[in-house]
């Protein structure tokens, strides 16, 4: 049975990078990718206000939504603080065994739980399942769709504290028009664009940074 990409850029990385260094596996992935096969990683000129914005909250707590390889879960997990942690969500079962290799090759499998389900399910148990508080930070990269319905879900589970920043890959390319649409209008998030390229390519693409103004407050009677 022949590989999958995904196999492929794993194995890429098994033989090029170096165990222990999340650098030298995001800098394979990024040599793969763009000069084999392209995958949809957030690779290296969007990876790059990924980190900014990570190093701006210093979260204690993250999320990301859509795991795919593992290439921003070893991006923002190789940023975080001692104690801090990244939960992330991939429901294909065949991705998230690449990615679970992919965190443990890079070793920074003690600050990332990879939850194998789809967000709808995963972002209700979060709280009581995966002792989570609030988020501090989270990474919405996973289908395009889902963005702003899972934005309104981890308002409802009272997930979003005044300033949890969420940070939203494929603003144009391929394009979350909704979920632009919803945000921009809710007086509750205040709204940042970052202008970027498409991973690996010379197309257009933007990050939409989102901050929370103000919480889940208790409704007065
Ligand atoms: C509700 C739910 N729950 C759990 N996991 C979920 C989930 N929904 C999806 N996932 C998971 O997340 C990843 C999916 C990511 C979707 N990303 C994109 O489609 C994407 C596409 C491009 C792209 C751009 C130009 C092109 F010509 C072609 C593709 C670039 C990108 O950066 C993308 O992110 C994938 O691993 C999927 O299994
Ligand atoms: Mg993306």
């Amino acid at each position: 049975m022949n590989q999958s990409k995904e196999q492929r850029i794993l194995n890429y990385v098994l033989q090029n990078a170096v165990r222990g260094d999340p650098c030298s596996v995001i800098d394979a992935i990024d040599t793969y990718c763009s000069q084999k096969e392209w995958a949809m990683n957030v690779g290296n000129e969007k990876g790059l206000i990924l980190d900014k914005t990570v190093e701006e909250i210093n979260p204690s707590v993250a999320l990301e939504l859509g795991t795919y390889c593992g290439y921003s879960a070893v991006r923002i997990a190789r940023l975080l603080k001692a104690g801090a942690r990244l939960l992330t969500v991939e429901f294909n079962p065949e991705f998230a065994a690449i990615a679970k290799q992919m965190i443990e090759f890079a070793g920074v499998q003690d600050k990332v739980t990879l939850i194998e389900g789809p967000s709808e399910e995963i972002i209700p148990q979060l709280k009581k399942k995966y002792e989570v508080d609030t988020l501090d930070f989270v990474f919405v990269d996973h289908w395009k769709d889902r963005y702003t319905p899972d934005t309104i879900l981890l308002q409802e589970c009272s997930l979003l504290r005044k300033g949890s920043v969420l940070l939203a890959d494929n603003i144009i390319v391929p394009g979350a028009p909704e979920f632009v649409n919803y945000i921009r209008n809710n007086p509750r998030f205040q709204c940042t664009n970052y202008p970027s390229h498409l991973e690996y390519m010379k197309v257009q693409d933007a990050m939409k940074k989102a901050c929370t103004l103000q919480g889940e407050h208790i409704r007065s009677t």
